[in-house]
């Protein structure tokens, strides 16, 4: 887990002074209509600053000045609470972003070109496509994938993290981000995007940018909130006839604080903060989201994908030991799973040649450098690994080794008219029912025997699963191992189903058919080939160290490359979807107490049978208005801690969540106005 400035205060100086600048920008009426119950509340502002002149000028019908000016400030203040909230919220992911963006600062690059000569740039000179290297000590100039080599790499400066990782070429932990440092070896890199459009550097300016676009909902509810006002608006028209009638003017400083009280300007004010806190939350678990839209999303999901292999397990899979089929000896194998990993850039293939070693097997042509592995295999070709195939190996003059899953392999074996042999067999299953990964290797399409892969399963991971499905979320591993494998992990684990022998384009169906019945699926990957399944499902959550399609394609990336994120990702969306609802409960219950505060204030004079509404018993028409507006006033900076820093989340299931949140934000939206509006009638009558 990461914790960059995970405990920063909510109200940093520098964050607050920056927040109240933009406050006074934002009573820009251009940049507040786009909040429909702001604009309104500055409209009647707007509206009193002229009874105030007109009082000034001599009118006497409007009460005081003082009166007047009192209302005018308190409706000012309520407009800048609101903008305050918005401000401090994109101060606060402004300074998150700028921490990022620090890492990636001008540093020089060492270009390679095609002749081998290494020439010095800087970083924002270099070109999608360009290659460098970097050795001990050197900071990555810019993102890029490793075409050669393996490095240990410090990504503390995006991670926060301080233990250092291993990236390599080929496979999927090919990804160097720009500004981490190499500690050990050396890499030769291809840059993938051009510096400063680089998928994160994008991602960082969504963050950055003040404009952000509204999520669907944010939309709906702001329709909604925009609805409600123009109901009150109405109703405090319709007021005006029965006022005649009943012959008691009402005041327009009386008249706009009973709309400004009715419409629900709590929510209208925290709105935006608590969806831009959302992003924010998701930011500091090092995850960054390409949309408000995706955190939201996270947090209504039913079913989430995750990879078997580094994800569930810890997915280091080695070669553990070699089952040489009845007729061949052990050489014989091992010399085939070695040839057959030569060129083989899988952990799982690297872990063949090391295991083979051991046991005292070195191929002549492992003696050369990487680049000529094949030198001594005159006229080879290479089949690498694809998760297509589920196979890999080589061809020779003479021979056709292969090595992969079982079905795959037997596949190869029976087209060719060869029997599969029950010994080999046996041992498949006793690998896989153990939770191994067998491979079968072939030559010339008969079977030659099988290598044990093995693997762990994570720690800890069982109870986050537990808790997912506390939460309603049901969690699906795919994996491209054998079904006995797979069930074996599965129960280890504790996921809720499993997908045995998948290709990739497995997951896209499973992803499509659960989208089609009504569900929202996410899922979280790092290869290329998982790149379209991370952009059909609703949350697509790409590895930082995965392939730059993955990334793309996905609409959050995970600077922590951790696979199980995907879980803190579900519980910050929920907390932003719960912290929404409570406000709008608490903001429109409110409402409903402030109408019993100014409604008997309006009318008790002249209609006595209003008594018994009144049952507030404030001071005085004037002070139960004034009280009205400035409890309607100071809620909003009140909530703000709360809209930024979110509700608390429980795992208790959805129903028993709602009723707890009623009951607290619904019945005390109602109860804490009639407090607060006695207690400041009292402070103004005592004052005054
Ligand atoms: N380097 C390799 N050469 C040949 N076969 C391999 C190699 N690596 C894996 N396999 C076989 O292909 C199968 C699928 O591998 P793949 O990486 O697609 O899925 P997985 O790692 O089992 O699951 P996950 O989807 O969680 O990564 C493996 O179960 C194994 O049988
Ligand atoms: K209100
Ligand atoms: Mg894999």
């Amino acid at each position: 887990m990461s914790t960059r400035e995970r405990k920063t205060p909510l109200f940093q100086r520098a964050l607050v002074n920056e927040a109240l600048r933009q406050s006074i920008i934002k009573l820009n009426p251009r940049i507040l209509v786009k909040n429909p119950v702001m604009f309104t509340v500055e409209i009647g502002t707007a509206v009193m600053l002229v009874v105030c002149i007109w009082v000034l000028a001599g009118e006497n019908s409007q009460g005081s000045f003082a009166y007047n000016f009192a209302i005018f400030l308190i409706l000012l203040l309520t407009v800048l609470f609101a903008n305050f909230a918005e401000a401090i919220a994109e101060a606060r992911g402004k300074a998150q972003a700028d921490s990022l963006r620090k890492t990636r600062e001008e540093t020089p690059a060492k270009v390679i070109d095609d002749n081998g000569i290494i020439t010095t740039r800087s970083s924002s000179q270099l070109k999608k496509g360009d290659v460098f290297i970097c050795e001990v000590g050197d900071t990555i100039p810019a993102d890029g994938e490793i075409i050669e080599g393996i490095a240990t790499i410090d990504e503390s400066a995006i991670t926060g993290e301080s233990a250092p990782v291993i990236r390599e070429s080929g496979g999927d932990k090919s990804s160097v981000t720009g500004g981490t440092k190499v500690l050990s070896d050396r890499i030769k890199v291809i840059v993938t995007s051009k510096p400063g459009e680089s998928f994160l550097d994008k991602m960082i300016s969504l963050v950055e940018n003040a404009s952000r676009q509204k999520t669907p909902n944010e939309t709906a509810l702001t329709i909604l909130l925009a609805g409600f006002t123009l109901i009150f608006i109405i109703v405090c028209v319709t007021l005006q006839p029965f006022s005649l009638y009943a012959n008691t003017p009402i005041t327009i400083a009386a008249f706009i604080s009973l709309f400004v009280c009715l419409i629900p300007t709590t929510i209208g004010g925290l709105l935006s903060a608590i969806g831009i806190a959302g992003m924010d939350r998701a930011l500091r678990a090092n995850v960054i989201t390409k949309s408000g839209k995706a955190v939201e999303t996270a947090g209504d999901l039913d079913t989430i994908l995750l990879d078997k292999t580094g994800t569930i397990t810890i997915g280091n899979r080695k070669a553990t030991n070699f089952y040489p089929a009845e007729g061949i000896s052990e050489d014989d194998l091992i010399e085939c799973a070695t040839i057959a990993s030569l060129s083989d850039e899988t952990p799982e293939g690297k872990s063949i040649i090391e295991l083979a070693a051991i046991k005292g097997f070195r191929h002549p042509a492992m003696l050369g450098s990487t680049a000529d592995l094949t030198l001594g295999l005159p006229q080879s070709r290479i089949i690498k690994f694809s998760a297509e195939t589920r196979t890999s190996g080589i061809d020779l003059e003479d021979r056709s080794i292969r090595k992969g899953a079982y079905d795959a392999i037997k596949k190869l074996v029976e087209i060719a008219n060869n029997t599969f042999p029950a010994d080999i067999k046996n041992i498949v299953e006793k690998i896989s029912s153990n939770g191994g990964t067998p491979l079968v290797v072939s030559q010339n399409n008969s079977v030659a025997g099988a290598i044990e892969l093995q693997d762990i399963v994570k720690p800890g991971i069982r109870e986050r699963f537990e808790r997912l499905r506390k939460m309603g979320v049901k969690t699906v591993m795919v994996t491209g191992d054998n079904p006995l494998t797979a069930k074996y992990i599965a129960e280890k684990a504790g996921v809720d189903d499993f997908i045995a022998e998948a290709k990739p384009e497995d997951k896209m169906e499973y992803i499509k058919k659960e989208q089609a019945s009504g569900k929202l699926v996410a899922m979280m990957g790092d290869g290329t080939n998982d790149a379209p399944a991370l952009a059909q499902a609703d949350v697509g959550v790409a590895m930082n160290s995965g392939t730059a399609a993955a990334k793309e394609a996905g609409n959050m990336v995970d600077l922590d490359n951790d696979p199980t994120k995907l879980i803190e990702v579900v519980e910050i969306g929920k907390q932003l979807l719960m912290t929404r609802g409570t406000l709008t409960t608490f903001s429109i219950a409110n409402d409903v107490a402030k109408y019993f505060a100014i409604v008997p204030a309006l009318f008790i004079t002249s209609i006595p049978a209003l008594q018994s509404m009144n049952i507030m018993q404030l001071n005085s028409p004037q002070s139960a208005i004034l009280s009205a507006i400035i409890f309607n006033a100071i809620i909003i900076p009140l909530l703000i801690p709360l809209a930024l820093r979110g509700v608390s989340y429980k795992p208790i299931g959805a129903a028993a969540l709602l009723r707890r949140n009623l009951l607290i934000y619904g019945l005390g939206g109602i109860i804490v106005p009639f407090l607060g509006i006695k207690l400041i009638d009292v402070l103004i009558s005592t004052i005054l």
